[in-house]
């Protein structure tokens, strides 16, 4: 998968992409992550790369010229269409089953708006989707980006190996991880790992997590699980849990 991104701090974006899995997705070859900065896309001395709003009023808006110029280079600079997406509070909320989709998709543009935006012409004409990562303003649509780049990212083919696969399953079914332990066994303060999962027993320990998911979700985020529905085991796992915990 190719991802292009047009911002104006290129340097966070290769420093988001370069570590951990998505950088090992990239020196795999699974993915390949190029930033383009408008500012090189200036023909001015001051290479300006923002403009005053029509109407009056405080805050800039991205200059369009150099907009529609970098775009069209991150266009022809390989033969895949890209699909344009702009990161934005006003976009529709990401979520796991959108990652999934674009996940899918051989090549992503992702555009980083800065100080008010950009021109409503600009989006009309360029963008395809408008996504946004959280109800929250940020100073710009990068760290939007980096999150895209990481969740599709780690979804490619052979991005996780056997120590991250686990780390594939939470919230890959709609639902929140389970808890998890590691040494010691019993720690300062006396607090002991489950005891089903020193067990050895896989069957009772696949359980034993799939009713913590399920209980997690029914008490952390009981949305997500109203929009599931759950398999007889599912349910019986779900009671089990909350009988427990109501008792
Ligand atoms: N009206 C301000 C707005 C104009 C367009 C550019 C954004 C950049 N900042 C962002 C971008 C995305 C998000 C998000 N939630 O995904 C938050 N903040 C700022």
């Amino acid at each position: 998968m190719r991802i292009d991104v047009l911002t104006l701090f290129p340097e966070f974006i290769h420093a988001a992409a370069a570590v951990g899995v998505v950088g090992r997705a990239q020196q795999r070859g699974l993915i390949e992550v190029a930033a383009w900065n408008p500012r090189d896309f200036t023909h001015d001395n001051y290479r300006r790369v923002d403009e005053r709003t029509f109407g009056g009023g405080p805050g800039m808006v991205m200059s369009t010229r150099p907009l529609t110029d970098c775009l069209a280079a991150i266009r022809t600079a390989v033969p895949e269409p890209a699909r344009v997406i702009y990161l934005t509070p006003q976009g529709a909320r990401l979520t796991q089953r959108r990652v999934r989709e674009l996940a899918l998709l051989p090549r992503l543009a992702l555009v980083c708006g800065r100080y008010e935006g950009i021109d409503e012409r600009l989006i009309a004409r360029e963008i395809d989707e408008e996504i946004s990562i959280g109800d929250y303003v940020l100073s710009g649509g990068e760290l939007g980006a980096a999150v895209i780049i990481d969740a599709v990212g780690r979804l490619q083919p052979g991005a996780l190996n056997d120590a991250d696969s686990a780390a594939h399953d939470s919230f890959e079914d709609g639902l929140l991880d389970c808890p998890h332990y590691t040494r010691p066994e019993v720690d300062a303060q006396g607090d002991a790992v489950p005891a089903v999962l020193l067990s050895g027993d896989h069957a009772a320990i696949a359980r034993w997590r799939r009713r913590e998911a399920l209980g997690r979700t029914w008490l952390r985020r009981p949305d997500l699980l109203a929009r599931m529905t759950l398999s007889r085991a599912d349910r019986a796992l779900l009671d089990d849990f909350r009988r427990t915990w109501l008792a």
